[in-house]
C-alpha cells in the first residue's frame, strides 16, 4: 500500500464521497499494464500469432492489450524492432478521443515520450503531418527516438516552448493534443515519486501552467478543428476548472460530446466539482476511474474551434538539399532497396532527409528531427540511417538477414556475429522479417551497425 498524502485523501474523500472506499482500495492492487501494437508495421492479429505473452485486449483501443509482469515485454527484442509501445492502458483513450485521420496536420504539444505520438502516427496511417514537441531538452531525445523505432516518416519533432511554435504555426493544425503537464494523481500507483512531489500548492501550479499552454495552443488550431486536452491527474482544478476557464475565456471553442462507443465506457466530467451548473457542457468530459475500470487515472476534454481567433500567415520552408548527397542516396539505394524512396529532399550539413510537404519556415526553433533521415554522406559514400532501417519492410530492400532470438539479442547488444549468409555488404538485420537496423557483412561476418547510444546493456 503506497504511502498517500493526507490531503490527498481528504479532498478525495469529499469529492467521492460514497465512492471513496472503492477508489482507495485501488491502491492495494498494483498498477495495470499495457502495450499497444504499431500497426505502420504488422496487424493486430499478425502481432498475435508472433506474440510470446499473456496478452488481453483494451476494450477502448483495438491495437491496445494488458500484459503481465512477467511478460517483460520492454526487454524483447520486438520491442526494439517498434512492433509495439509500452502505454498504461487509460493513456490509449487519449488518441482514440482525438481520433487522428491521415493526411491531417496534427500536433501533440507536449508529447515526451511518445505514448500519443506514436499511438497518433499509426492512426494517420504516416501520412500528413505529425508536430510531436517537448520542452524538456532530455525528454524529447525519447521522443524522437520512439518515433523513430516506429518507423515514422511523416514526422517534425521540436524542442520548444508552446509560445515559440504558436509564432510558427498560427491557425495551421487539423488537430492539437494538450497532454498536459499536471499533478500526476492518477500515476500514484505507476510512479510513486509522484506522491512525494504532490502538494495541494504544486495542484495550483499546474493549474496556471495549463491555461498557459492552452493560450499558445489554441492560436495554431485552425477555425473548426479539434482540441483535446488530457491529464492523469484527479484534482478538479486541473481539469473540469482548467476547461471552465478556457471556453469563459476563448468563446470561439465549444465543448464537444465524445462518441458514446467510447464515452459509454467510461465516468463523465463533474461540474459541480468547479460551478454551480451541474449541466453545463462540462458533462461531455471524460473521467477515467482506477475502481471503475482495469487502467489508472486520467481526464480528457474535446474541444471544437468554431472562429478564428488570430490572423494565420506563414512563410512556406526553403528546401534545399546538397545534390551530391542525393546522387550517392540514389546508387545506394538503386544497389540496396527494391523501392527508392524518393520526396522532398533536404539536406542538413552532410545529412539527407524526405521531408514532409507544407512546412511553414522553421526558422528559430529546436529542430530535433525533421521528417525521415536517409543517411549521411562520409567520404564520397552513403551510409544509411537507422530511422531509414526502421522505416523499411524486408519487401523494401535487396537482401536482408534473419536473426534468431538469441542472435537477435546480441546484435542489440552491438556484438559483431558470425553468419552463415553467403550475402555480402550493406543488410536489413531482422527478426521475423521485422527489422533492427542495418549490418554490413563480409566473410561470413557481420559488423554491426546498431547505433551505440540505443544498443542493451
Ligand atoms: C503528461 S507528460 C506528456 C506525456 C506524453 N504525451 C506521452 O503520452 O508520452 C507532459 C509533458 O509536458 C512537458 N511540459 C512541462 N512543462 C511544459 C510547458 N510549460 N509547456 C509544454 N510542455 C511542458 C513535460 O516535460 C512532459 O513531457
Amino acid at each position: 500500500m503506497h504511502q498517500l498524502p493526507e490531503t490527498f485523501k481528504s479532498r478525495m474523500k469529499q469529492y467521492l464521497n460514497k465512492d471513496y472506499e472503492s477508489f482507495i482500495k485501488t491502491y492495494e492492487q498494483s498498477h495495470t499494464q499495457g502495450l499497444r501494437v504499431n500497426t505502420l508495421k504488422l496487424t493486430t492479429d499478425q502481432f498475435l500469432s508472433l506474440s510470446p505473452f499473456h496478452l488481453q485486449v483494451v476494450p477502448w483501443t483495438a491495437e491496445g492489450f494488458y500484459y503481465q509482469e512477467e511478460d517483460r515485454p520492454g526487454k524483447h527484442p520486438y520491442h526494439a524492432a517498434g512492433l509495439y509501445y509500452i502505454q498504461e492502458p487509460s493513456a490509449m483513450a487519449v488518441t482514440e478521443v482525438l481520433d487522428p485521420q491521415p493526411g491531417e496536420k496534427i500536433l501533440d504539444l507536449s508529447a515526451a515520450p511518445g505514448g500519443k505520438s506514436t499511438h497518433i502516427v499509426t492512426k494517420m496511417k504516416d501520412k500528413g503531418l505529425l508536430v510531436a514537441n517537448e520542452i524538456h531538452p532530455t525528454r524529447v531525445k525519447a521522443l524522437s527516438e520512439n518515433l523513430e523505432r516506429f518507423g515514422a516518416k511523416h514526422i517534425l519533432v521540436t524542442n520548444e516552448s508552446p509560445n515559440h511554435l504558436a509564432k510558427i504555426f498560427p491557425e495551421y493544425f487539423d488537430r492539437i493534443l494538450v497532454d498536459a503537464p499536471c499533478s500526476g494523481e492518477g500515476m500514484f500507483r505507476k510512479n510513486p515519486e509522484a506522491i512525494a512531489e504532490w502538494s495541494e500548492s504544486h495542484v495550483q501550479y499546474c493549474a496556471i501552467r495549463q491555461q498557459d499552454i492552452l493560450d499558445e495552443a489554441q492560436k495554431m488550431l485552425k477555425p473548426g478543428g479539434t482540441l483535446v486536452y488530457s491529464t492523469c491527474t484527479f484534482a478538479p482544478e486541473e481539469n473540469e476548472g482548467t476547461i471552465a476557464r478556457f471556453i469563459d475565456k476563448y468563446p470561439q471553442f465549444e465543448i464537444e460530446p465524445i462518441p458514446d462507443t467510447l464515452a459509454g465506457l467510461f465516468k463523465s466530467g463533474e461540474p459541480k466539482w468547479v460551478e454551480n451548473d451541474d449541466s453545463s457542457k462540462l458533462q461531455f468530459t471524460l473521467r477515467l476511474w482506477p475502481h471503475h475500470i482495469q487502467g489508472e487515472g486520467h481526464f480528457i476534454a474535446k474541444l471544437r474551434k468554431k472562429e478564428s481567433t488570430v490572423e494565420a500567415t506563414f512563410k512556406p520552408m526553403k528546401v534545399k538539399s546538397l545534390p551530391e548527397a542525393v546522387q550517392y542516396y540514389r546508387s545506394f539505394a538503386k544497389e540496396h532497396l527494391s523501392e527508392v524512396a524518393e520526396g522532398i529532399f533536404h539536406s542538413f550539413g552532410d545529412h539527407l532527409y524526405l521531408v514532409p510537404d507544407g512546412l511553414p519556415d522553421l526558422k528559430g526553433i529546436k529542430v530535433e528531427r525533421l521528417g525521415l533521415h536517409l543517411g549521411e554522406l562520409k567520404k564520397k559514400r552513403f551510409e544509411p540511417s537507422h530511422a531509414l532501417a526502421m522505416a523499411l519492410s524486408k519487401n523494401h530492400v535487396r537482401q536482408f538477414l534473419p536473426l534468431n532470438l538469441e542472435q537477435a539479442e546480441k546484435y542489440l547488444r552491438g556484438e559483431t556475429l558470425q553468419v552463415e549468409s553467403n550475402q555480402t555488404g550493406w543488410t536489413l538485420v531482422t527478426i521475423d522479417a521485422y527489422p533492427l537496423g542495418w549490418g554490413k557483412i563480409s566473410n561470413h561476418q557481420l559488423k554491426n551497425h546498431y547505433p551505440k547510444g540505443l544498443r542493451w546493456k
